[in-house]
């Protein structure tokens, strides 16, 4: 597989290549960026890397010489002539140093409204190609990408993992467990309007059960956390490693699923039981939870094309309205 990391010289790009190198080294990546000079050095920093990677005792497949992928780094024009089999698009505009509070992510969106219309004119040459946006605010960006391309909408999918990996953590607290027996889908906005579906929470595999007092005090946590990194770390850093990691799995589940075998979310080794490791991430929506021209996080399965199934859930009833209330919001802010 090919990866595009587009704002390839990126926090997040960057960290997702470096990821990738170490966990899926068969993985080609291509660093593109209008900063040529920054996507080489960080390419040329992570192939070197990559020898250590190779040379650690435990073994990660695809580490050999004859898998091992290439790291490359180029400018938006040449996309075309990369032909990737998927783009990661992480391209943004600087974040002003004060950009340290929840409507941060909406107050990019002409910021970066921009940088979307010139790559989608740099796609206009790639047959349809799976689209993963990571830059905000994604649901919106998601739906202006599919507007202007023009290509199926199982190519186009907009990461809002990392609140997932929140919410895990602040229940596995409240709960005394541990995150990795927690899973709990967030729907919705990757935003103010995210959903966390509890009524499908689960810990060790059983229902949680959490008060409306506890329900506020996880939103109020999910909601704050990236905030509170970036008012410490400083607004070039944003939430980094939760992104790069949650990005790395996407691009791991869409290889693995390679010979068309979908995936949901559900890691190697585990036994499925019924969706409880399905994962949620924006896409456009057609139909889908009574909502159309917009792009929301939705439980879905990948394959190597995109989205290959939305599942349509039972939601308890504050979970359809507190979905109603953000397909509002994103559909305020789209043409
Ligand atoms: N979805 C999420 O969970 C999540 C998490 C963290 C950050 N983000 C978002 O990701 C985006 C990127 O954040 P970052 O800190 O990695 O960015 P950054 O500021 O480190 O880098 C942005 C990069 O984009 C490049 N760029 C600008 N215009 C371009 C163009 N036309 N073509 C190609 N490259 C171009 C710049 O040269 C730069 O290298 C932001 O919108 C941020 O809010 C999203
Ligand atoms: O970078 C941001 O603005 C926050 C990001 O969307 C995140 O959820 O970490």
């Amino acid at each position: 597989m090919h990866v595009a990391i587009i704002g390839g010289a990126s926090t997040i790009g960057t960290t997702v290549a470096y990821t990738l190198s170490g966990l899926a080294p068969s993985v080609d990546v291509s660093l593109v960026d209008i900063n040529e000079g920054a996507a080489w050095a960080h390419g040329t920093d992570i192939e070197h890397a990559s020898y250590h990677f190779a040379h650690a005792p435990g073994a990660v497949p695809g580490h050999d010489t004859e898998s091992v992928g290439t790291i490359r780094s180029a400018t938006p024009d040449e996309l075309g002539a990369l032909d990737p089999d998927l783009l990661v698009f992480n391209a943004a505009a600087p974040q002003p140093d004060d950009a340290t509070d929840p409507s941060a992510r909406e107050a990019e969106l002409e910021r970066n409204l921009s940088i979307v219309r010139d790559v989608a004119e740099d796609l206009q040459s790639l047959d349809p190609t799976p689209l993963l946006v990571v830059t905000n605010p994604i649901d919106r960006l998601v739906y202006h990408f599919y507007t202007l391309l023009e290509w199926p909408r199982r190519c186009f999918i907009g990461y809002s993992l990392s609140e997932t990996a929140r919410m895990v953590d602040g229940i596995a607290d409240l709960v005394d467990g541990h995150r990795n027996d927690v899973y709990c889908p967030m729907m919705g906005e990757h935003g103010e309007h995210m959903v966390p579906v509890f009524s499908r929470a689960r810990v060790d595999g059983d229902p949680l059960d959490v008060t409306e007092s506890e329900r506020t005090e996880l939103m109020e946590y999910v909601r704050d956390i990236p905030f509170d990194i970036a008012e410490e770390r400083g607004v070039d850093e944003t939430s980094r490693w939760v992104t790069s990691a949650g990005v790395s799995r996407v691009v791991r589940a869409m290889a693995a699923a390679d010979d068309d075998v979908p995936i949901d979310g559900t890691p190697a080794g585990v036994e499925p039981a019924g969706d409880d490791w399905t994962f949620c991430l924006s896409t456009p929506l057609d139909g889908e939870y009574g909502f159309e021209d917009v792009s929301l996080g939705v439980p879905v399965d990948l394959d190597a094309d995109g989205v290959a199934a939305i599942h349509e859930w039972d939601l308890a009833d504050d979970e359809s309205a507190e979905l109603r209330r953000a397909y509002e919001s994103v559909r305020a802010d789209l043409p």
